[in-house]
């Protein structure tokens, strides 16, 4: 089983003004369907953010998605992600500067949080290494830095490592004096090489809903066949993506997470159906209420109209590469 890395660290070196890094990070679609919590995708829809050291302060440029609603200080979420992958990689910063350019819808199912997450613990790495002290992060090491900052490996991984992947959780016992218990949640990737015929189209919403509130709508307990059901499906997703993109339709049904959420994102749920009864592997993408499809044929003007109609862009997206940083 590959290893994954220790999250420790300190804040023993003061990074010197003047350094900077930049950073591109794709969206991702999370759970393919079936694929609840361990299934994702990145696509291509980016945001770039540069991160220089500056001699005090936080100073925030930020345009494109989000701009109008994104705190400008300590809580934006990649100066949180920044700072703690400085402090795990050792270093410190007196004064940072960021100007992200963002076009990764927050709040649709797109992952947005979890690329934010990425953009920053990468953003650290290229600091770190430009200022000599360290190589850069591994990308398992930006998995399990993303993934339990920001609570969804599933997407993280994709934005790190591009393309498809399988995201699974190992919690190492430890034993103490009262007992065993589990230190922390271990987080591991494995990319996936998808079948080059396969294509992408998401279909983006105005309305928005929060990850944690559709999170909320799942039951703790399922029935068995649910469980099996989903195992056999995600199995098979698994075989769809990378060898017989015939199958999607059949690997992308899903009965753990989309029937809980259909009731808060009607229009998506409608929106599923539709395609796929129009022979589209549909489903929602992540927690929703975006629509990602997948299949080898673009989607026709009438779905693109129907879609329309409905509220929802037609967004024709590639299948991206990982997280690019550059210093
Ligand atoms: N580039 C970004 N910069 C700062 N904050 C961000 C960025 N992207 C996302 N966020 C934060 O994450 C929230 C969206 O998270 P979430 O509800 O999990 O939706 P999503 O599916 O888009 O990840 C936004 O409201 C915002 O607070
Ligand atoms: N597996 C998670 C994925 C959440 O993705 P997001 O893009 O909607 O934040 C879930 O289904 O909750």
């Amino acid at each position: 089983m590959p290893e994954a890395p220790s999250v420790v660290g300190g804040a023993d070196n003061v990074l010197l003004e003047g350094i900077s890094v930049r950073v591109r990070v794709p969206a991702s679609s999370a759970n393919l369907g079936p694929g609840f919590d361990c299934l994702g995708i990145a696509l291509g829809v980016y945001d770039t953010l540069t991160v220089s050291t500056v001699a005090s302060g936080i100073h925030i440029e930020a345009t494109g998605e989000g701009a109008d609603s994104i705190p400008r200080d300590e809580r934006h979420l990649v100066v949180r992600a920044v700072r703690r992958g400085l402090e795990y990689g050792g270093a410190s910063a007196a004064g940072l500067a960021l100007r992200c350019v963002n076009a990764i819808p927050h709040s649709r199912g797109l992952g947005s949080s979890a690329a934010a997450a990425v953009s920053g613990f990468a953003a650290a790495s290229g600091l770190l290494a430009a200022a000599g002290v360290r190589e850069p992060f591994s990308d398992a090491e930006l998995v399990q830095l993303a993934g339990e900052f920001e609570g969804h490996p599933d997407n993280a991984a994709a934005s790190v490592l591009g393309g498809a992947v399988v995201t699974w959780a190992d919690s190492p016992l430890d034993a103490n004096p009262d007992g065993v218990v589990a230190v922390r949640e271990a987080y591991l990737a494995r990319g996936l090489v998808v079948h080059p015929g396969i294509r992408a189209t998401v279909f983006v919403p105005e309305t928005e809903s929060s990850t944690s509130h559709t999170r909320g709508l799942l039951p703790d307990t399922v029935p068995r066949a649910d469980a099996v059901f989903n195992l056999s499906r995600s199995a098979l997703a698994v075989v769809a993506l990378t060898t017989a993109p015939e199958c999607l339709i059949d690997a992308t049904v899903d009965r753990l997470h989309q029937p809980y959420r259909a009731p808060s994102m009607p229009q998506s749920a409608e929106l599923v159906v539709a395609l796929r009864e129009r022979g589209y592997a549909a489903m929602v993408s992540g927690a929703g209420p975006s629509v990602l499809v997948l299949s080898t044929d673009a989607v026709t003007d009438e779905v693109d109209a129907l879609a329309h109609g409905i509220g929802f862009a037609t967004w024709p997206v590639e299948i991206a590469e990982g997280v690019e940083i550059s210093w």
